[in-house]
Parts: C-alpha cells; sequence; structure tokens
C-alpha cells in the first residue's frame, strides 16, 4: 500500500533523514528526502537501460495500491535513480524509498509504502557542526601532470580536425578518519550552493548546478552549462570575469556544442522547443558558468526517462561529436568514471520528474570517497588552466568533507 498525505511544513528536509538508505534532491529548500528501500534494482548494462528501467519501474508500481490525496508531481511512489556515464559499466542503480517527503511551492506532502506509519515523526535533532576528522587526499588514475598530459593530447586531436570537444575528467581518492555523515555532508552542500541540486542515490552525492531535463506532464526543462571561469576576491573583478566568459570566444564556442547537443536530443521530442540565442551567466560559489535554460512542450507522451535516453551523454559531459568524444574520453582518462557525469534523479509513477547530470560529487563507500571533475576541451584550451578549473570543481565535494 502506497499513501500520500499533506503535512505541514516539515523546515529542513535534511534534518528528517534517518537511516542507512538516504536519499534527497533539494534545490532552495525545496525537493524531495527520502529513507528505507520498498524495492531496488541494479539496472543491468548496455543501451537498452534506460527503456530497461522505465519498464522495471512501471512493473513494479503498476502492482502497487495507491491512495495519493496530493496528486502533485513528486506525489505518489517515486523511485531515485543513478546511471553510469558509461552504458557498458556496472552499477545504474533504481530505488522505491519506502518513506518520501517532499515540499513545492508552499506545499509539503508525506508518501510511506507498506508498514511504515503515514505520519511524521519527530525529526532527531542534529548537532549544528557535525564534527570531522582530518581528509587526506591520494591521486586517482592519473596524477596532475599526467592528467595535463592527457589535455594536450586531446588538444591535438581538436586541432587535426578529428573532432569538435571533448571533457575530460580526472578523480581523486579521499580517505576520512571517520565514516563520512552523509546528513552533515548534504547540509554543507546545500548551504553553500543553495543554486545546484543537491543529490544522494545510493552512495553517491553532490552538488550539481546543471539540471539534465525536467519533465512536468507535457514541458520539459533544461539549463545547459558549458565554459567556466573563477570567482573573484572583490565584485569589480568578479564581474570583470563574467564579462570576460561571456564575450571570449573559446567559451562561447565550447558552450554552443553544449546546446546543440541538447536541442538536437530534444528536438525530435517536441513540439516546441525554445532556445535562447545567447548564454546567461550562472554564479556558484565556487565558479562561474555560462548557462541557456531550455525548455520546450513534448509532442507525444514520453516518460522523464525516455527523454533522459535521448539527452545523455550531452556534449557538456561527452563532447562534439559524442562517437569521437566517448571513445577519446575512454582512451585518455584511464578510468571508469561509473556514475560521475551520468544522470542522477527520480521519477514518479505519471513519469514526471527531474534529472540532473551528476557533476560537483563523490561515490562514498564507507570513510572512502572517490570525487571526480572534468572540463570541456578545446582547440585553444591551455592544459594548466583546465587543471586549475578541475580543481575548483573538485573543491565543492573537499570543502563539504573537510567541514567547511
Ligand atoms: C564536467 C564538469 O562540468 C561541466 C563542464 C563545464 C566546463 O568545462 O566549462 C561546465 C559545466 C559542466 O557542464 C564537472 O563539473 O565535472
Amino acid at each position: 500500500m502506497v499513501r500520500t498525505v499533506a503535512v505541514a511544513d516539515p523546515g529542513d528536509l535534511l534534518a528528517h533523514l534517518r537511516g542507512p538508505a538516504s536519499y534527497a534532491w533539494v534545490r532552495h529548500g525545496e525537493g524531495m528526502v527520502a529513507w528505507g528501500e520498498a524495492a531496488r534494482v541494479t539496472v543491468p548494462p548496455g543501451p537498452g537501460r534506460f527503456a530497461w528501467a522505465r519498464d522495471w519501474l512501471a512493473q513494479t508500481l503498476g502492482e502497487a495500491d495507491i491512495d495519493d490525496q496530493v496528486r502533485v508531481p513528486g506525489s505518489g511512489p517515486v523511485a531515485f535513480g543513478s546511471f553510469t556515464f558509461d552504458p557498458a559499466s556496472p552499477g545504474s542503480v533504481l530505488a522505491v524509498p519506502a518513506a518520501v517527503l517532499a515540499r513545492r511551492g508552499g506545499r509539503a506532502w508525506l508518501t510511506t509504502i507498506g508498514r511504515v506509519p503515514a505520519t511524521l515523526a519527530p525529526a532527531a535533532p542534529q548537532p549544528a557542526t557535525a564534527p570531522t576528522g582530518p581528509v587526506r587526499y591520494g591521486d586517482g588514475s592519473l596524477s596532475a601532470p599526467q592528467w595535463q598530459h592527457a589535455v594536450s593530447l586531446a588538444v591535438e586531436r581538436i586541432r587535426r580536425g578529428d573532432l569538435k570537444k571533448v571533457v575530460l575528467a580526472r578523480d581523486l581518492d579521499a580517505v576520512a578518519e571517520r565514516p563520512i555523515d552523509l546528513r552533515a555532508l548534504l547540509s554543507r552542500l546545500t548551504r553553500r550552493y543553495p543554486a545546484c541540486y543537491t543529490f544522494s542515490c545510493a552512495g553517491l552525492v553532490g552538488a550539481t548546478p546543471e539540471l539534465l531535463v525536467r519533465r512536468t506532464g507535457e514541458a520539459v526543462e533544461s539549463l545547459v552549462l558549458a565554459g567556466t571561469t573563477a570567482r573573484a576576491a572583490t565584485p569589480a573583478e568578479d564581474a570583470a570575469r563574467g564579462t570576460a566568459l561571456l564575450s571570449s570566444g573559446k567559451d562561447r564556442h565550447e558552450h554552443a556544442c553544449a546546446v546543440d547537443s541538447v536541442r538536437d536530443a530534444l528536438a525530435p521530442l517536441c513540439k516546441d522547443l525554445t532556445v535562447p540565442a545567447a548564454p546567461e551567466l550562472l554564479k556558484l560559489s565556487n565558479v562561474q558558468h555560462l548557462a541557456s535554460p531550455v525548455s520546450g512542450r513534448l509532442s507525444e507522451s514520453a516518460s522523464v526517462l525516455d527523454v533522459v535516453a535521448a539527452m545523455h551523454p550531452t556534449a557538456a559531459v561527452g563532447g562534439t561529436p559524442t562517437g569521437r568524444a566517448v571513445e577519446l574520453i575512454g582512451r585518455l582518462e584511464g578510468m571508469d568514471r561509473g556514475r560521475y557525469s551520468g544522470p542522477v534523479g527520480w521519477i514518479d509513477a505519471r513519469g514526471d520528474g527531474e534529472w540532473g547530470i551528476a557533476l560537483r560529487c563523490g561515490s562514498i563507500e564507507g570513510s572512502h570517497v572517490r570525487l571526480f571533475a572534468g572540463c570541456g576541451i578545446m582547440a585553444d584550451s591551455d592544459p594548466a588552466a583546465e587543471l586549475a578549473e578541475a580543481q575548483s570543481k573538485l573543491r565543492v565535494m573537499q570543502d563539504a568533507l573537510e567541514g567547511r
């Protein structure tokens, strides 16, 4: 039995998380947190994995007896999911939590499955600053100089005309002195990055600024990001950096590749699609990005997972053209990205949902975390500047792990 009831404003959503299986999708204090597992499945690798996931969900939820008193996107049963970047890699997960607490637009609701009581027990108190121990870091598959060398090889390939853009990522191993306190980590991410989607799904945790797709009925929205510069210490310098980013030929071209990939993926599914003529600036506390909000209306009914299947991987995380870029990523990065840069989000029984691209994130196992960050490489990329950019993206998780 699945039951959704309206509840009074729960305050801080994250403060309600409990238990080892904790799921979250929170932005500007809205979204959902969830705990427990009524069902969970490892999605088999392969090109049809999104369709497989959609069908598994239809079957799993199709058998449920649903009493939904709220009836909005995200009410009723919900599944959280996280997919690997590479369709051939194992580790994609879909889970239906036993309890989901959500808030959007002044309404809050609680969904429970099975024997979990359909009332909200008082949240367990959370220490204001959960203590963290020191964190030790080690290189992942490539050291910083090796990664810079990989960037220069990619630049050569692009200059030869083999491809236009490739996104190269690196990983970093972090070991904390104590097991990671997930709730405290998520709280720090939401505090520092309120405009990002702070997510937690089966051990993958982060705060991504990039919305792959939100589907609400026939409406779809996406926020395309590509092109990055650092924040500066003074407002004047910061504004100057932003202006320089907006007028940088290299970054505008890099951004256009990402926008084109989203347009090409969405156009066949949509009866109308609005793509801004020029990007705007998105300022986060670590970096500023070029951003293009894209919106459209689906021409035929398609679940959010069908739209995700058509979009992934966009050129924000793969490159242009996609096939050549993905092949070069496999050759130069020397690692399996796992679920980093794959789709992460939630879907309800109507097929509505929100999926981000899993950036600024880490994969947690006990006190070990594997962190990732990448950058779009173009013909005129400077390897040292790309390394600095990757490092400022890694800082998101490093700061949260270290208690900042
Ligand atoms: C690949 C990442 O970010 C992507 C790459 C960007 C860039 O190169 O400018 C900007 C935003 C993201 O689309 C990452 O954060 O790991």
